[in-house]
């Protein structure tokens, strides 16, 4: 399989290079040339595999000839293996057609971990047969970075340096990432938002001169492999309440448009999907650029549910590159004027996305307010992201027959303050964490200057 550039510019890759390069030199994001779908016939072949079977079938044609089929499949069978439930991603059902998909059993209690599992696996793997090292730069607004350093920090391969917005992650969250002493991991904590931190790996990517030779690759949903792995979970909740005979909804608690993004490829390759709906917080261009075609940044806000305070989401532009008709010039333009000012979307091309999305942006007080209500029905405790989504489903389903399923983005010991405003008791730590409040940290707190995390970088790689 051939993988492109959102901008038109880059050379074309196959899996493997595109798992290694994280962003396209053109600035834009990869995407297969042609999306593999799957027959009606052929995914109700696939009822009641486990997850892992399920997850190869869905993986291997992205994956192609890069990795064989013996190693393709252990390191799948090896990546599930380390969730703590053995459906891997269990539905619950809150009400008539109204389900959570779990997405929190893995080693970090986020969906990340999904993705990044694999990925490190399928980065060791290449850099390995390759006698490579690869030096990752990514960005959390609070899950990405545990979830990576978990995912990578055993390969030799490997450096990591996660940036997270000082102060604007949750005490858990932080905890998961600094405790984590290895001298092939640094965590900097960057004196902005989640989108300088973010920007800083962009422009890190466009220019790579200040590691002298080596070369950069990404954890971050710029990186397909990532985007290819949360694609699977749409198939397996889907099925585990009658799919594909029968239609389900999604709705996506969402920031940087990667989640989201995976349901929507699940839709285009094959699996019956009615809705898919865009939930946000306040930061809610998503949710304006949807419902008012308002592509325009406003000012960040730190909020309740902070992995999703996030103006800048990468993964529209993957989006949009679809919906131009993979115009990578088009995208271009659009993505030039839209890092100086506010842009509109071509009507026509709003009005397809319109189609595509439901949206839904909701604050704090509704977040808590949906933790304490959904408690109150049901005695289940959302994290203040899968409130978020549960609220936006209620809002914006538009066909009660149809199972609408919100995804479970984190669990909610990762966010106590939410869940203790909403008047309930935060839970206990797993067994795995619970000294987590005692561990040593070990972190690097730098100005929001490009200039000065690059050179922390350049001067702690490790050189082989
Ligand atoms: C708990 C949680 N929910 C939702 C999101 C949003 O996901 P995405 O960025 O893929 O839209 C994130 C982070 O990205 C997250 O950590
Ligand atoms: N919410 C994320 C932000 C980074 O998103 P990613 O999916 O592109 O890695 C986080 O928790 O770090």
């Amino acid at each position: 399989m051939k993988y492109i550039s959102t901008r038109g510019k880059a050379p074309a890759m196959n899996f493997e290079e595109v798992l290694l390069a994280g962003l396209a030199s053109d600035g834009g994001l990869y995407v297969p040339e042609t999306l593999p779908t799957f027959s009606k016939e052929e995914i109700a072949s696939w009822v009641g595999l486990p997850y892992n079977e399920l997850a190869y079938n869905v993986i291997k044609p992205f994956v192609d000839d890069c990795v064989g089929d013996a190693d393709l499949k252990q390191m799948i069978d090896e990546t599930y293996a380390g969730f703590n439930h053995i459906a891997v991603a269990p539905m619950k059902e809150l009400g008539t057609n109204e389900w959570i998909l779990e997405l929190f059993h893995g080693p970090t209690l986020a969906f990340k971990d999904f993705a990044l599992q694999l990925l490190g696996r399928l980065m060791d793997y290449a850099l390995e047969k390759r006698g490579e090292h690869l030096v990752i730069m990514g960005a959390t607004s609070g899950d990405t970075g545990s979830a990576a350093i978990e995912g990578c920090c055993h390969s030799k391969h490997l450096d990591i340096f996660i940036l997270h917005p000082h102060n604007r992650v949750s005490e858990v969250q932080r905890r998961q990432m600094t405790t984590v002493i290895k001298d092939n991991v640094y965590n900097i904590a960057l004196e902005g938002n989640f989108d300088d931190c973010q920007q800083m790996v962009k422009d890190s990517f466009a220019n790579q001169d200040f590691l002298k030779g080596m070369k950069l690759g990404a954890v971050n949903s710029i990186n397909w492999a990532r985007i290819m792995s949360q694609i699977v979970y749409y198939f397996s909740a889907s099925l585990a309440i009658g799919g594909p005979e029968r239609e389900v909804s999604f709705s996506v608690p969402t920031g940087n448009f990667g989640d989201i993004f995976a349901g929507y490829l699940a839709k285009q390759m094959g699996l019956p999907i009615k809705q898919l709906v865009v939930a946000t917080n306040r930061n809610d261009i998503l949710h304006r650029v949807i419902s008012g075609n308002d592509m325009s940044k406003g000012d960040l806000v730190h909020t309740l549910s902070p992995s999703m305070d996030i103006m800048v989401s990468s993964n529209f532009e993957r989006m949009l590159f679809d919906v131009y008709g993979k115009d990578g010039a088009a995208i271009d333009d659009l993505m030039a004027r839209f890092s100086k000012e506010s842009v509109e979307l071509d009507s026509d091309r709003w009005d397809k996305v319109r189609e595509l999305f439901d949206s839904c942006a909701v604050d704090d007080d509704a977040t808590c307010e949906t933790i304490k209500q959904v408690y109150a029905e049901t005695e289940y405790l959302l994290d203040p992201h899968t409130a978020i989504g549960v609220k936006a489903a209620r809002e914006c389903n538009r066909d009660k027959s149809v199972p609408m399923i919100t995804l479970a983005t984190a669990h909610p010991v990762k966010f106590p303050e939410p869940v203790v405003k909403a008047g309930l008791e935060s839970p206990q730590l797993p067994a795995h964490m619970v000294d987590l409040f005692e561990r040593e940290e070990k972190l690097d707190v730098l100005d929001n200057d490009l200039n000065t995390v690059q050179q922390f970088i350049a001067s702690h790689v490790h050189t082989e």
